[in-house]
C-alpha cells in the first residue's frame, strides 16, 4: 500500500495509507461522528472545501451505491478513517469507496488515529490541513508554512449553488428553493409532499423569486460563512413579510443575518447524526443530524423580531429561530435527515401546513 501523510498547520503529522486520489489536498479538517451515512456525507455540498475525518473507526463496509448520493458531484477535498473496508458487502453496492473517490479524484488516509486528530480539533478548532500526495516525501516545515499562509476559502456557495434556476415540477404547492448548495435530500422531501419547485441560484433577486407567486419559499442548507453569502443575506430580508419561509443550517443562519442577527464561528462544528436538540415549545427532545461550523449569537437577537425555538443540548446553542410576526421557521439542523434520524421529517408538513394556512386566511400578517 502506498503511504500518505496528513500535515497539520501546527506541524503536527500523521502517518497513513492512501486510498483513493493520488494527488495532493489541501483544506480545513473536521470530524463527524456519524456511523454511517459516509456516502450522503461526501456528497453533501456543505463540506465544501474540507477534508472530513469519519470518528467511526471503520468506513466503506457497505460501498457505494446509486441511490445516497446528496449531490451529483462529492465537494468535499478529502477523507480520513481510521480503517477502510476494502471490500464492500451490500446488495445496493455499485462500487467500493476507494473506486469512487478514485473516479472522482478525491484522495484519502487511512490506518491513523483518528481519535488523537479528532482531540486536536477540539482543542485547536478550524485547523488546515493538507493530504500529500501518495509516496510522496513531504518537507513538513514548508508545507505548515504554506497552510499558515494560506487563509480559508471564502464565498464558498457560489460554487455549489446551481447557475440557472429549474424546475422540479409537482401538483401541490408552489414552493421557490433558494439552492445555496443544498442537498437533495430537502428536494426529495418537498417533492414527496407533491411540491411544484423551482430551485433558483443563491443570487437570485426577491423580485425575481416573488414574480413567481410562489406560495412559500425553502432556503437550503450550504457550506462555508454566512456572512460572506451577502447576496442570498439581501434577497431574504426583501421577502421577509411577504411569503411563509422555510430554512435550514445555512438557510437558518442567512434568514438570521437578514433580521439583524449575528453569526460566529464555532470551536469545533457539530457534525454527527445523533446531536439531542430541544423544542422549547413543546420540551421535546430529538436527535437530530447535524453539519455546521458556525451558529446565531443568541445575544445578537436582541431587538430583532426573532424567537428562539430549539437549543442544542450538547452546548446550549441556538438550533431553531421563528420570526414574531411573519410565518417563517428555521431550524440549524438537517430535518431531512440524509444521513442520520428522521425525527424531525414533520418539520416539512408544518412548512406546508403554514402555506395552507398562509393561502385560506391571506396575507393576515402584512
Ligand atoms: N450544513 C450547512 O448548511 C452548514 C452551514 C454553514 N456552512 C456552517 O458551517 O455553519
Amino acid at each position: 500500500m502506498k503511504k500518505r501523510q496528513l500535515i497539520l498547520e501546527d506541524g503536527t503529522v500523521f502517518n497513513g495509507y492512501a486510498f483513493g486520489s493520488e494527488r495532493a489536498s489541501q483544506g480545513e479538517v473536521v470530524f463527524t461522528t456519524g456511523m454511517t451515512g459516509y456516502q450522503e456525507t461526501l456528497s453533501d455540498p456543505s463540506f465544501y472545501g474540507q477534508i472530513v475525518t469519519f470518528t467511526y473507526p471503520l468506513i466503506g463496509n457497505y460501498g457505494i451505491n446509486r441511490d445516497d448520493f446528496e449531490s451529483i458531484s462529492p465537494a468535499i477535498r478529502g477523507m480520513v478513517c481510521r480503517e477502510l473496508a476494502k471490500e464492500p458487502s451490500n446488495f445496493r453496492s455499485d462500487l467500493s469507496l476507494h473506486d469512487y473517490l478514485v473516479s472522482q479524484d478525491i484522495p484519502g488516509i487511512e490506518g491513523i488515529d483518528t481519535r488523537k486528530l479528532t482531540r486536536i480539533i477540539r482543542s485547536k478548532g478550524a485547523v488546515k490541513a493538507m493530504l500529500t500526495a501518495a509516496d510522496e516525501e513531504a518537507n513538513i516545515d514548508e508545507i505548515a508554512a504554506i497552510l499558515q499562509a494560506t487563509p480559508l476559502i471564502a464565498n464558498h456557495v457560489k460554487e455549489v449553488s446551481p447557475k440557472a434556476a429549474y424546475p422540479s415540477p409537482g401538483r401541490g404547492k408552489r414552493v421557490v428553493l433558494i439552492d445555496f448548495g443544498m442537498k437533495h435530500g430537502i428536494l426529495r422531501e418537498l417533492n414527496k409532499r407533491d411540491c411544484d419547485v423551482l430551485v433558483v441560484p443563491y443570487n437570485t433577486s426577491a423580485e425575481q423569486i416573488l414574480a413567481w407567486h410562489p406560495d412559500g419559499i425553502m432556503l437550503s442548507n450550504g457550506p462555508g460563512d454566512p456572512a460572506d453569502v451577502t447576496e442570498g443575506i439581501e434577497t431574504i430580508r426583501n421577502l421577509i413579510g411577504k411569503v411563509p419561509i422555510f430554512g435550514i443550517c445555512l438557510g437558518h443562519q442567512l434568514f438570521a443575518l437578514a433580521s439583524g442577527a449575528k453569526s460566529f464561528k464555532l470551536p469545533f462544528g457539530h457534525r454527527g447524526a445523533n446531536h439531542p436538540v430541544k423544542d422549547l415549545r413543546t420540551g421535546r427532545t430529538e436527535l437530530t443530524s447535524q453539519n455546521h461550523g458556525y451558529a446565531i449569537d443568541e445575544k445578537s437577537l436582541e431587538g430583532t423580531d426573532l424567537e428562539v425555538t430549539h437549543v442544542a443540548l450538547n452546548d446550549g446553542t441556538i438550533e431553531g429561530l421563528r420570526h414574531k410576526k411573519y410565518p417563517i421557521f428555521t431550524v440549524q439542523y438537517h430535518p431531512e435527515a440524509s444521513p442520520g434520524p428522521e425525527d424531525s421529517n414533520h418539520l416539512f408538513d408544518e412548512f406546508i401546513e403554514l402555506m395552507e394556512i398562509e393561502a385560506k386566511e391571506g396575507k393576515q400578517h402584512a
